[in-house]
């Protein structure tokens, strides 16, 4: 650098290196590039001391986030889902909500089974108030996210506007954001290309890209999204099950996931998972598992969520004792 102005603006170039390869998560330049203009600003302060700006790269240790997302609080909490491993352990949840609902009602016929991809992805809280889209949260702890409203809205799958009303005066709708293994891997290969770094797997770029500072990043990036149920909601939704809610929210819009199926029994529960975990490797997207729900309100209301249990109590068990002599 031979004056003071080049050395300035070398200061300045490295400067917005850093912002887009800490804050935005979208390197401008490959860390060869960075390190040999960062040795040469050194060189440069070495040389001339008395050029030395507070600001410069070199003065500045790590690098803080120049801004965060707003916070967000959900008007229901989002809660997360227990894990079945085995097809024993499917059935003995089915059995467990049945011998609850049985003990207060006669079942007419077993509650039916909402069955429907477990989306690998990052979950999302959308707020729509008479039908507009107003706030979009992260899941966060699962009572307060980060608002990346300005974000969600550059998802091509998600309307900003709800369809043919009537809908409740304002309502929480759950789903997931992901990112398709082709554009997962076209937008790799194009990072790869120009030497910046990589994600490791599509959760990782979803969440990565949907929690970025600059929405014209996320915009960027291959994002989609699939709804999967309600949170709060003020006002009526004249649905009786999940499986009308889905299909409401189809109605109004918004994207259901098409391998979504209500089924009569645990045994038409556990041939979706064989039917599914076939056609795993032909899905467009990545998916952990399949989400069960029983269908009707009623018995969803009434079976509760044991997430409501007390904090300030607990059992601390004895290990199982040997079983009684039979
Ligand atoms: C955490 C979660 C994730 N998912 N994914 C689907 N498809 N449904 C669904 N439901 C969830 O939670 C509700 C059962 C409360």
């Amino acid at each position: 650098m031979h004056d003071r102005s080049s050395y300035l603006e070398a200061v300045s170039r490295l400067r917005t290196y850093d912002y887009h390869y800490h804050v935005l998560d979208e390197p401008l330049v490959g860390d060869s590039q960075y390190d040999d203009e960062l040795a040469r600003l050194k060189a440069s302060e070495k040389a001339h001391p008395e050029w030395l700006v507070s600001h410069s790269p070199t003065q500045t240790v790590g690098f803080s986030a120049l801004a965060q997302f707003d916070k967000s609080t959900h008007h229901q909490p989002m809660l997360s889902l227990d894990n079945a491993f085995d097809a024993a352990s499917l059935v003995a949840w089915y059995e467990r909500g049945l011998t609850r609902l049985r003990k207060d009602h006669h079942l007419a016929s077993p509650p039916r089974i909402n069955c429907e991809p477990k989306l690998d992805g990052v979950a999302i809280n959308l707020r729509y108030e008479a039908g507009v889209l107003v706030q979009a949260a992260t899941r966060g702890d699962g009572s307060t996210g980060e608002d990346i409203t300005l974000n969600a809205k550059t998802l091509r799958a998600l309307p900003h506007q709800l369809q043919n009303g009537p809908w409740p005066a304002s309502i929480e709708i759950r789903g997931e954001v992901f990112m398709p293994r082709k554009g997962f891997d076209a937008m790799n290969r194009r990072l790869a290309a120009t030497g910046l770094k990589t994600f490791v797997n599509p959760r990782n770029a979803a969440a990565g890209s949907l929690r970025q500072l600059d929405p014209k990043v996320t915009a960027s990036r291959p994002l989609d999204l699939y709804v999967y149920g309600a949170g709060a909601v003020v006002g009526d939704l004249d649905a009786a099950t999940h499986s009308e809610t889905l299909a409401q929210f189809e109605r109004w819009g918004l994207p259901v996931n098409p391998e979504t199926r209500c089924v009569d029994s645990i045994e038409a529960a556990e041939a979706y998972y064989e039917y599914l975990s076939r056609r795993r490797a032909e899905l467009s997207y990545e998916i952990d598992g399949i989400v069960y729900k029983v269908d009707e309100h009623q018995w969803q209301r009434e079976l509760g969520a044991v997430a409501k249990s007390p904090r300030w109590a607990i059992a601390r068990k004895f290990p199982a004792q040997e079983a009684a002599t039979q």
